[in-house]
């Protein structure tokens, strides 16, 4: 890769990130995320503006004292205090880079500023030839250049070359730009202003309306060669650009742009991870590269092309940004074969397709209460399943409906089909459980001693499925029951009924013993 084809990747989550209301940062946190980009190798970190606060002037000077392998950049307004400030605190950097700006939109000069257009151009050449005396390596900015006069830009951004900005920033402030007329913009000032060669050209874009990474992208087909971006998109706002997003596009379709960055993207996920601790701006699930889904399939069809060929629904490997793997999610609209899969990696497997289709069959109906099925639910259903053909279930459950309010004694409604015929029998209990083992005993009328009842969730949260062991004796024979369900009261049904089902199937047997255990 030439030079001329390496983009830049300028890293602003320190400065613009920052803007996000609820984002600030502490020193120390600066300076882990500071680490952690110049471990995912981006080229420049603007580490905030040092003018802000004394906070912020000592956390972009930590950053400059921390940071050997990227430009650390401190942002300054076009007046010298700012600058000054910003030329102090980014002093101690191995390499160092004063920003500095000035807004050139109509709006912006008029209404915010205050100012004629010649006194905006006025400042900005006095603000970078101020900074070049402190630092070799300026970068000037006309802020909300996505709704100036082209004209005037032309006039400005030469002006603040020739006073000896080294990067030249065209900023689209407020996200309103498309990516035809954002390309269009940059070639046009790229072709019109005579000493455009002698900077770089760079993008910051915005997202109000989500067009921040294709408004980049569009720029570098125009020469562009410094995209600035955040980890997450964090930004005032909508947020800037993905940095994530904008070095996988870059990357991925190569075919497409003659150009790569120096990104080591395999912490692309870990830095991700990273910022959105410390801000507590956690990315959605569907967020792309970073986001728990990027790299997870759930439907059958999809899973089933990704197990046989893994590029028939992705583009980018899951390891290539810091994840372990991709992601297999079993859920109801998983098929067959992911579900055999998973089976297999688990160390489950089925000896004939009628015990896959029993489990499957059982996966599918708990997976029609269950959000996200687990291998330890995969586990549990398997050995139901196998058992469940392996014995002869005699009676099995048909029906069951439970009560239980404040102040009311406990009653369960069960029916059961006992050697081929329903029964349905009601009883009260001290609870839920007690009222259905009541109610089950109602009908079995087995003589039996409960010895054992304990429940286990099977993984966490409210919609795990509890997963019930009873212990019975009669006639000097113990046996085990199991039983699982999201209802752990059904799960106790269940499991008392495997339980009375082995000490039927069993009746002639007198030793002692434990079964099912
Ligand atoms: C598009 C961007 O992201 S720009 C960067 C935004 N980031 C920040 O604002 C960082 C945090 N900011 C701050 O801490 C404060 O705003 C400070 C310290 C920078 C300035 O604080 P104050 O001096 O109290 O000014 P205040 O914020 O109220 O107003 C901004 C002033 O800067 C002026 N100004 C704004 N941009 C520029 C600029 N690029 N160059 C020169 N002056 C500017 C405004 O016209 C206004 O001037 P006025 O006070 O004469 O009306
Ligand atoms: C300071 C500038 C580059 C900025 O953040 C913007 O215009 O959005
Ligand atoms: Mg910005």
């Amino acid at each position: 890769m030439n030079n001329a084809n390496q983009i830049t990747i300028f890293d602003t989550t320190l400065r613009d990130g920052e803007q996000s209301p609820g984002a600030s940062m502490t020193r120390e946190e600066k300076v882990r995320i500071a680490r952690a980009l110049e471990r995912l190798r981006v080229d420049v970190i603007e580490a905030g503006f040092p003018a802000a606060s004394q906070g912020d002037f000592e956390s972009v000077r930590a950053v400059a004292e921390t940071i050997k392998d990227a430009r650390v950049c401190g942002l300054a307004r076009a007046n010298e205090a700012d600058i000054d400030r910003a030329g102090e605190a980014i002093a101690p950097a191995a390499a160092g880079r004063i920003h500095t700006f000035i807004a050139t939109s109509p709006v912006h000069m008029e209404k915010k500023l205050q100012l004629t257009p010649d006194e905006v151009v006025e400042r900005a050449v006095n603000a970078v030839a101020r900074a070049r005396n402190l630092c070799d390596d300026i970068e000037f900015s006309p802020e909300d250049a996505g709704r100036s006069e082209p004209d005037f830009l032309c006039r400005i951004i030469e002006a603040a070359i020739d006073a000896g900005a080294t990067t030249i920033n065209v900023p689209d402030t407020v996200g309103y730009n498309l990516p035809g007329q954002f390309a269009g913009l940059i070639g046009d000032l790229r072709g019109r202003i005579p000493n455009a060669d002698q900077a770089v050209w760079s993008v910051h874009c915005h997202n109000d309306l989500g067009l921040a990474v294709a408004n980049s992208l569009a720029a570098v087909r125009e020469g562009a060669r410094q995209i600035e971006c955040t980890i997450n998109g964090l930004g005032e706002r909508a947020g800037n650009a993905a940095l994530e997003e904008v070095v996988m596009a870059l990357r991925t379709r190569r075919d497409d742009f003659p150009c790569d960055t120096r990104i080591e993207t395999r912490e692309i996920l870990p830095t991700s991870r990273l910022v959105a601790n410390i801000t507590g701006f956690q990315v959605q699930p569907n967020k792309a590269i970073v986001g728990i889904n990027a790299f997870a399939h759930e439907s059958g069809i999809h899973q089933d092309g990704v197990l046989k060929h893994r590029e028939t629904y992705e583009i980018m490997r899951a390891e290539d940004v810091g994840w372990g793997t991709n992601r297999m999610v079993l859920g109801k609209h998983s098929g067959r074969n992911a579900f055999r899969s998973r089976c297999e990696e688990l160390g489950i497997s089925f000896e004939t397709a009628g015990q896959l289709n029993e489990a499957f069959q059982r996966f599918k109906e708990l997976a029609d209460k269950k959000h996200e099925i687990f291998d330890e639910d995969l586990q549990a259903l398997a050995t139901e399943a196998v058992a469940a053909l392996e014995e002869e279930q005699t009676v099995s459950l048909v029906a069951f409906r439970c009560c239980s309010e404040t102040g009311e004694t406990p009653t369960a409604d069960v029916t059961l089909l006992v050697d081929g015929e329903e029964q349905r029998n009601s009883a009260a209990g001290d609870g839920p459980v007690d009222a259905a083992f009541s109610a089950i005993q109602g009908i079995l009328q087995l003589d039996v001693e409960l010895l054992l009842y304990s429940v286990n969730n099977i993984t966490t949260g409210t919609d795990a499925q509890g997963e019930v062991t009873v212990r019975l004796e009669r006639g000097g024979r113990t046996v085990n029951g199991q039983g699982s369900d999201t209802d752990i009261v059904i799960a106790s049904a269940k499991a008392y009924l495997n339980a009375l089902n082995r000490l039927r199937r069993g009746a002639s047997r007198t030793h002692p013993q434990t079964e099912g255990v």
